[in-house]
């Protein structure tokens, strides 16, 4: 067995009453994400009775390719809101526009009331908008507990930093590390707290993401394909973890591929293709929708048929 499969392993054994209580009742916090949900009409671009993040007119283009023409998207807080569609439809960019993480050709969009169009990456996270991201290599060469820590300085750490007295960054410092501990904790990472990130597992490295990301207690957390490259056996773990944060009140809106875990968390899926958002709504509204039909099985009509392939 790889250290791979053993290490998810321990996690998975950890987690699987947790797991299994989530997956056979819907939670409070599905509850209330339905009931907020209840009159919304499955139309792109539609408004929501409470939406944290309003995006408008978003574009971006590379060279000739229209990566981004969003006319309006709302985020429903307190949701697990999805963003799928077939490859190179847009979402990966539309995540890094909001976030900060690119620029747009267009746009202006707001987080909870407060414009932040254009705002660096930093800035935002300050303000409770938070996105994951993958470990970099000079990240894997420090402890799990300390990337966690990391995810304070990141936001906040440059001014302090540079603070002539010490002593109040010291301060600072064993607070962040407690709460690091909490969310090291929290996240069933414990028994790894003092290795290498870099030998963390596929999963492992998923939840120390979602750890660092949570130091700065976001309203908005988003998840850039939480489940690629985890074992199955950690997948409804990780589900587990992403429920309950909506359970407590944060918003979540994750990239995701697997149309299985897309079906059993998301409160509101949106669809991209082609840049556009061509539909929205609930797991049910999508999983019938023509349009959203047509733009996943688009590719595969334009394969020849197995007749063709005859011929
Ligand atoms: N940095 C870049 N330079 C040039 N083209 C880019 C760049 N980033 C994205 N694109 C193009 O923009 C379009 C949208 O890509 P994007 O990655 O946002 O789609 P996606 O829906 O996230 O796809 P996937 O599911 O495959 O990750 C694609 O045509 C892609 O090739």
């Amino acid at each position: 067995m790889s250290d791979e499969l053993s290490n998810d392993a321990v996690v998975e054994s950890r987690e699987e009453i947790v797991a299994t209580d989530t997956e056979q009742h819907p939670s409070a916090g599905a509850e209330r994400a339905a009931a907020a949900l209840a009159g919304v009409a499955p139309e792109p671009g539609v408004a929501k009775p409470d939406a944290i993040l309003v995006a408008d007119d978003v574009s971006k283009s590379f060279g000739g390719v229209r990566a981004v023409r969003v006319d309006h998207l709302e985020v429903q807080r307190g949701t697990i809101t999805a963003l799928i569609g077939p490859n190179g439809a847009g979402k990966s960019t539309f995540f890094n526009l909001v976030s900060g993480f690119d620029k747009p050709d267009s746009g202006t969009w707001s987080f909870d009331g407060t414009d932040i169009s254009g705002a660096p990456a930093y800035r935002i996270a300050r303000r409770g908008m938070v996105r994951t991201f993958q470990l970099t290599k000079a990240l894997m060469r420090l402890t799990v507990l300390e990337n966690v820590m990391l995810g304070a300085t990141e936001q906040r750490g440059e001014r302090m930093l540079a603070a002539p007295l010490r002593w109040v960054w010291k301060g600072q410092e064993d607070d962040v590390e407690e709460k690091a501990r909490a969310l090291v904790e929290r996240f069933r990472l414990s028994h790894m707290a003092h290795e290498f990130a870099g030998i963390c597992s596929g999963g492992q490295r998923k939840l120390l993401e979602m750890a660092r990301a949570m130091m700065v207690d976001p309203a908005m957390i988003m998840l850039d394909e939480p489940m690629a490259g985890v074992n199955p056996a950690l997948v409804q773990s990780l589900l587990g973890h992403i429920q309950r944060l909506r359970d407590e009140g944060t918003t979540i809106v994750l990239v995701e591929h697997d149309m299985d875990v897309i079906m059993s968390i998301s409160d509101w899926i949106v669809v991209f293709a082609e840049g556009a958002v061509i539909a929205e709504g609930r797991p049910d509204d999508i999983r019938t929708n023509e349009k959203v039909i047509e733009a996943y099985l688009g590719k595969r009509r334009a394969l020849p048929t197995a007749q063709e392939n005859d011929a």
